[in-house]
């Protein structure tokens, strides 16, 4: 589904910020990327959905190589993607509902099923009583939910999450790391970069990123996690 050959990533001369990464991720896999700031992790998510480019190597997302797409492209590889990142902020003067419907009417669904779809995602993450509020009235840690919403409500079969716990209580952190499994446990595959440990605690599958390079690699098949 991902697969990584050698791939590195430069942003400049100096800075590697990924070296010479070979991963293969499956269907239905939910992975952890832990490792120091610094390490790599959200670059390598941000490569996945083309944000960032390999410098070298071959990355394939869906069979598409990413390192070749045209940036016509890039809205069609994002099509199977669900991303949960910082930078992507609800809109504060939009009601919860309206910032969860944006993906489906970007991609033209009519507005009525937009809006039965952006409920029940909504409903999944247990913030349906919430829809008419204004973001800001939400905590920290129900505006990553409604996150979350936004990400899977075009169905994605990939989730990318960068950090999605940062900043909230161990509480919050919990809702959003259900609603992450229960994604999982319908079959979407999902990729999680955290320094949560709690996370990390609970995790079947782990990589473990320092200074750009894949420095650990564990999976426990049984269930309840640990190396
Ligand atoms: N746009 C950029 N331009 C230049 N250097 C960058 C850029 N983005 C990241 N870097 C550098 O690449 C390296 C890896 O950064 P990255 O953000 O992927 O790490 P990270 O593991 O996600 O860190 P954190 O846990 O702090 O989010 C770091 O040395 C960082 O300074």
């Amino acid at each position: 589904m991902i697969k990584f050959s050698q791939v590195s990533k430069q942003y400049d001369r100096t800075i590697f910020a990924l070296r010479d990464i070979t991963l293969t991720v499956n269907k239905g896999d939910l992975i952890f990327l832990a490792g120091p700031s610094g390490a790599g992790k959200s670059t390598l998510l941000k490569m996945i959905c083309g944000i960032e480019r390999p410098s070298s190597g071959t990355l394939t997302v869906n069979g598409q190589n990413v390192g070749k797409l045209k940036a016509s492209g890039i809205p069609y590889l994002r099509r199977n993607l669900g991303l949960i990142f910082q930078e992507q902020r609800l809109l504060l003067d939009r009601s919860v509902l309206a910032n969860v419907m944006l993906p489906l009417q970007v991609t033209g669904a009519q507005r009525v099923e937009a809006e039965r779809r952006s409920r029940a995602a909504l409903d999944k993450v247990g913030l349906i009583d919430k829809a008419l509020s204004l973001p800001q009235t939400l905590s920290g840690g129900e505006q990553q939910r409604v996150a979350i919403a936004r990400a899977i409500v075009n169905r994605p079969q990939i989730i990318l999450a960068d950090e999605p716990t940062a900043n909230l209580d161990r509480d919050n952190a919990d809702h959003v790391l259900s609603a992450l499994k229960s994604f999982h446990a319908a079959g979407v595959t999902c990729l999680i970069s955290t320094h949560d440990e709690q996370f990390l605690h609970s995790a079947n599958h782990v990589i473990f990123l320092d200074q750009g390079q894949i420095v650990d690699h564990w999976q426990n098949s049984s269930a309840g996690g640990g190396k």
